[in-house]
């Protein structure tokens, strides 16, 4: 099966409440779309989300990276040789991770229908459901109690709580969450870099002193600053989760070998697709980490990409895949369900989108 042509377009989907974390406001998802058309008639689909303070990536730089340096790298190529595939994908342009992402789950979405099986099967197959936490947006104090109330009212066993955007009021909001919640629902929070490591040992000390019972503290200090990093994880009980500081399998390795995190956020978005992502969460179980798998702000396609692949291994233990949540509708039809906070695997081929 060759692969005959990359068609580029848009997705959007307006997001129910505006996302806010310590880096960025969205109130509607703008993502770049993809098609791989194939001589045998099968079409694989990918997105791509543009998230510039994190991956670099623009709507415009990503369309470009597909259709002047990734298509004319793996056009024409037979989907079976696809460990060579992918060595082009990765060689034929430094970085543009999401772009990369999107080609890459297209063409797992075609190699997995060529053998007539769901993706997540064919990539190891560990389970058929997860159970995705969801964001509470960082915003004033009454109004994160509002939105965790609700989230727990539907049926949210785990928040991803967003904090580090104005760090002198984190502590409150995170004690005044859990008073609210109760005991019985996991808190998770996600400071996306806003704190400095001392910042961070500090409000981390006082949520524990405060028995808030955090599950982990996700990406507390600059994505560059493994030391800080470092410095966090051995100065603090809670578990520290990194995600912005980890884009590749040799990151990984770094951050490991540095002891700069307890665990792993592994991305599409970052690592250029499943076959980097696949290396990260074996580098991590080798070296005892478990890994979550997260999204950027993306719909069902990439997001339904991400949920094959977290289903497939054992190592992944921990999900952030609330993107279709988050946005007014999410009108893809077929792939995995997502009903509240379950996930469900479908046994169509590929991905499981009709196209
Ligand atoms: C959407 C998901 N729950 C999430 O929080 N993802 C990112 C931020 C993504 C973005 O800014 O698009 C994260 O930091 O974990
Ligand atoms: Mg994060």
């Amino acid at each position: 099966m060759k692969i005959t042509d990359i068609k580029v377009g848009v997705v959007e989907a307006p997001l129910i409440t505006p996302f806010k974390t310590a880096l960025r406001t969205v109130e509607k998802i703008q993502n770049i779309a993809i098609y791989i058309h194939t001589d045998a008639g099968r079409i694989g689909i990918g997105e791509a989300a543009p998230t510039a303070v994190i991956t670099g990536e623009t709507k415009a730089s990503i369309s470009n990276a597909i259709t002047e340096y990734i298509k004319p790298a793996i056009i024409g190529m037979d989907i079976e040789e696809f460990a060579q595939i992918m060595e082009r994908l990765e060689k034929c342009i430094h970085k543009n991770t999401s772009a990369k992402a999107a080609v890459d789950m297209a063409l797992y979405d075609l190699l997995a229908q060529s053998y007539k099986t769901p993706l997540f099967k064919l990539l190891g197959g560990y389970r058929k459901e997860l159970i995705t936490d969801i964001t509470i947006s960082a915003n004033d104090v009454d109004e994160m109690v509002k939105d965790s109330l609700a989230a727990a009212t539907k049926g949210f066993h785990i928040l991803k709580v967003k904090v580090g955007k104005d760090p002198a009021g984190d502590v409150k909001r995170i004690v005044a969450i859990r008073e609210a919640v109760g005991p019985n629902v996991i808190l998770r929070i996600d400071a996306n870099q806003g704190w400095t490591p001392k910042q961070a040992v500090q409000i981390i000390h006082a949520l524990e002193d405060a028995d808030t019972n955090i599950e982990l503290v996700e990406q507390p200090v600059h994505y560059n600053d493994i030391e800080g990093m470092r410095y966090v994880t051995a100065n603090t009980l809670t578990k520290i989760l990194a995600d912005e500081s980890v884009f590749s399998p040799k990151e990984a390795i770094t951050l490991i070998e540095k002891r700069a995190a307890d665990l792993i956020n592994i991305k599409l978005m970052k690592t250029g697709g499943i076959y980097q992502a696949q290396k990260i969460v074996h580098i991590a179980e080798a070296n005892g980490i478990e890994c979550m798998v997260g999204c950027m702000l993306e719909t069902k396609v990439s997001v339904s990409a991400a949920a094959h692949f977290a289903a497939s291994q054992k190592n992944i233990t921990m999900i952030d895949l609330d993107g279709p949540l988050l946005c007014v509708n999410d009108p893809m039809p077929g792939g995995p369900t997502f009903d509240g906070q379950v996930i469900t695997m479908s046994i169509k081929p590929g991905i499981g989108f009709s196209l």
